[in-house]
């Protein structure tokens, strides 16, 4: 299938190919800026050594996540200047030929690398998202890759080990009952080239991400949008912030406590948006069910089923992004 960087760049394109008319309605994905603003997290305050400073960037977590499941990282330590290679070489791999990029066209959810466009799964068929993407699941791909996995994933740790204690756990609580220490990061680059009629089309639609919490970066361009009592909203970074958002796996774990949130892309007619976002799971075999020291079979009961991670990757794969959400499958239902 044609990338959409190849569509976009036909120079007989000023309007949307209708196969990428995600709706006939204009302004589909209207938004609106946030009333109050977004919540802030200076992760050198997990760091630093002080408790009292820790204690209250716990609570701010934990507030946080029960109340948008969405937050902006800042003083993370993450230089800059690896964000841009990261973005740079994304693009260079995107600027391939698509001959070139066959090679990396993986089938399957856990292939250690992949590219395409649009969407590998249960969505082929319907309406094609004005996106390309690169996914690398192992982290042996190239020294850059790497060392970008390695530091979100350490500050994905670090923030684990805060929500695990905002949940009233021990900060490794989390850690051994997920068995993070083999936990799955995966490393994905979405690439979303200026659209002749944007507000017909749709980089990403509303999902939720699996695994724990994901972090994405941007290249200084907005589209990212989430969904906050019941409105979408739009997401604008501070200057070198990581956008961080919780996932099913952090809403199992926490038997609902921390809703994992609704969010999805849009794209526009200026500039090409690069996104490297990083969902950070358990380890693959693991049975992730909500805490058992959080839930109580008379007061709190299980909401939702356990599964392995594994098993949870392939059923959201195969799961038609307008249908119900894979969530809602390991849902215990009646209650
Ligand atoms: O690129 C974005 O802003 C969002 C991408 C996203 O939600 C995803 O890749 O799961
Ligand atoms: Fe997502």
């Amino acid at each position: 299938m044609t990338s959409i960087k190849v569509v976009a760049q036909s120079s007989a394109l000023n309007s949307l190919p209708s196969s990428y008319a995600y709706s006939s309605n204009r302004h589909v994905a209207a938004a609106s800026d946030p009333d109050s603003s977004l919540p802030v997290i200076d992760f050198s305050l997990l760091t630093s050594g002080n408790p009292d400073q820790r204690a209250k960037v716990v609570h701010d977590l934990g507030k946080a996540c029960e109340e948008w499941g969405f937050f902006l990282v800042v003083n993370h330590g993450m230089p800059e200047s690896l964000v841009e290679k990261v973005v740079n070489a994304s693009q260079e791999f995107f600027n391939m030929t698509e001959e070139e990029k066959k090679e990396f066209e993986g089938k399957h959810a856990l292939d250690p690398i992949r590219c395409g466009t649009s969407f590998h799964n249960a969505n082929k068929g319907k309406v094609l998202l004005w996106r390309d993407y690169l996914k690398l699941v192992t982290n042996n791909c190239s020294e850059l890759a790497f060392e970008y996995s390695e530091r979100t994933r350490k500050v994905a740790r670090e923030l684990l080990k805060g929500i695990s204690e905002s949940l009233g756990l021990e900060g490794s609580y989390m850690d051994e009952a997920l068995d993070l220490d083999s936990g799955v990061q995966v490393f994905a680059v979405n690439l979303y080239p200026p659209c002749p009629q944007p507000d017909l089309a749709i980089g990403v639609p509303p999902h939720t991400d699996h695994g724990l919490v994901t972090l994405l970066m941007q290249n200084g361009v907005g589209g990212l949008q989430v969904q906050h009592n019941g409105k979408w909203l739009n997401v604008n970074a501070l200057p070198n912030s990581i956008m961080v958002n919780t996932g099913d796996h952090l809403e199992i774990f926490s038997n609902g406590k921390y809703k994992s949130v609704m969010h999805r892309a849009v794209v526009n007619d200026r500039v090409t948006r690069i996104t490297p976002v990083t969902p950070n799971g358990p380890s693959l075999d693991t049975n992730v069910s909500p805490a058992s020291k959080l839930v109580d079979s008379k007061s709190n009961p299980p909401a939702y089923m356990s599964m392995k991670y594994k098993e949870y990757m392939e059923l959201q794969q195969n799961t038609p992004l307008d249908g119900k959400p894979c969530l809602d499958r390991v849902r215990v239902q009646g209650e």
